[in-house]
């Protein structure tokens, strides 16, 4: 029998799963495998950054003291490569040649430049021809002091952040676990890409859409199932998913249809979020826990996966690990017509462009839920509010800007 559908805004529906708890958690990893993964606490500095005095070129230290009536001649003492320390106090007009990122002597106040020194006589001596304006000496702690904030609590870590870490001998750091995340396509329709084409058949576009979509918002893709419509398969598979993972994400059978069996597991389940959006494409797009997991079911229609994915899963991965959403929500100004009517409020994807007045949008080809030639090139969703008259030209439309593009 066919159960009528409360159709619930893009806004309600975002907030319902805004408040739904998520099982956040922090674990300790090696900093090299940290890239892009959000840092849980505040990261100290373990010891002064630099931790000794560091020479910034290739030279000659000398004591502060005797930095004076030039040019002059110093005995050489030393030679102190970068690695090597140099124990020995300096004595009066005397040196060490020392190399750049080298240990510089306790006592010494000012390393001299290469260029500004010339042989002298005696291989033992130097004659330094001019002051430095600069010590030219990287001063213990001048980048950390020791407990100073290295990486504030909830940073996304990138190369340069990796680099701080390693530069402080910090080897592992708490970071929010990443989301396991199953995917479950439904459909006795689809194929696999290594099967023959036959009619009926299509290829499982939406699998590998949904995968890569996850894994580029940091989620762990721990299952990528394709099933046909069976209901007891679906049963069997979702209980399992639902067990093991932190969000379950479907696809396909979710409307009305005789096969539709996600429909029904979700009015079935422990709490229906919702099961019906105002809004087209993924106006079936729907939400609901089962054993305290979240289930994402998303349209079989690779326009409104897309688009749900977007609106809805991306902001739940990005919760998951502390981090703001990369969907980012604007206004920008309507510059090519549009005269659809939409009982619904309608999202197209687009194609945003920024000037000195703000942003502008145009649709990027079709707005149909079945059509999938606009993904690649879609760098934007905009919305067409709901409405008995088209929408005029250049008015200003909620958008949102897509990350990766
Ligand atoms: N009587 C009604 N029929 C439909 C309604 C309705 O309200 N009443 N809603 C329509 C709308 S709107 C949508 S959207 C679709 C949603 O259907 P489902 O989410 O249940 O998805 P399916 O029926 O399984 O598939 C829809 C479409 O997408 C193709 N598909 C499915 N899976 C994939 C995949 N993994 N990769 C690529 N393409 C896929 C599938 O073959 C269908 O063509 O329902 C309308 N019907
Ligand atoms: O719900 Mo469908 O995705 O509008 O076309």
């Amino acid at each position: 029998m066919l159960t009528r559908r409360k159709p619930v805004s893009i806004t309600n529906a975002q907030k319902m799963l805004t408040d739904l708890p998520l099982r956040s958690e922090v674990e300790e990893i090696p900093v090299s495998k940290a890239n892009h993964r959000i840092v849980a606490q505040d990261i100290l500095a373990p010891f002064d950054y630099p931790h000794f005095r560091r020479s910034g070129y290739d030279g000659y230290a000398i004591r502060s003291e005797d930095d004076h009536d030039y040019p002059k001649i110093f005995k050489v003492v030393g030679n102190i490569p970068a690695g090597a320390t140099f124990d020995q106090p300096l004595g009066k007009n005397e040196t060490t040649r020392i190399m750049t990122g080298a240990f510089v002597p306790d006592n010494a106040g000012k390393v001299i430049m290469l260029e500004q020194t010339r042989e002298a006589a005696d291989p033992q001596h130097i004659k330094i021809m001019v002051p430095a304006n600069h010590s030219n000496i990287t001063e213990k702690g001048t980048e950390f002091a020791a407990n100073d904030v290295l990486i504030k609590a909830n940073t996304e870590l990138n190369p340069g952040g990796l680099a701080i870490l390693t530069a402080l001998g910090i080897q592992t750091v708490p970071v929010y676990r990443q989301p396991k995340i199953a995917i479950i396509t439904t459909g006795t329709e689809l194929i696999r890409p290594n099967e023959k084409r036959r009619p009926g058949k299509i290829y499982n576009s939406n699998g590998i859409l949904i995968e890569n979509l996850v894994k580029e918002h940091g989620g762990v893709v721990t299952e990528n199932r394709q099933l046909v419509d069976d209901a007891n398969l679906l049963k069997t598979t979702l209980k399992s998913a639902i067990a093991q993972n932190d969000i379950v994400i479907t696809d396909g059978g979710v409307s009305v249809g005789d096969y539709d069996f996600l429909a029904v597991a979700a009015l079935k389940s422990d709490k229906l979020l919702f099961n019906k959006l105002r809004m087209r494409p993924g106006s079936v797009t729907t939400a609901f826990v089962q054993d305290q997991t979240l289930v994402m079911a998303l349209s079989g229609n690779p326009g409104a996966c897309f688009t749900a994915f977007y609106l809805y899963v991306e902001p739940l991965l990005s919760r998951f690990v502390h981090r703001p959403s990369r969907v980012v929500e604007t206004t920008a100004t309507l510059v090519a017509p549009y005269h659809k009517t939409n009982g619904f409020d309608r999202i197209l994807r687009g194609t945003i462009t920024q000037n000195d007045h703000g942003y502008e949008v145009v649709p990027n080809g079709s707005d149909k839920s079945g059509d999938l030639g606009n993904l690649q090139t879609t760098t934007c969703l905009f919305e067409i509010p709901h409405s008995n008259t088209p929408i005029a030209l250049n008015t200003e439309v909620k958008t949102w800007l897509l990350p990766f593009k």
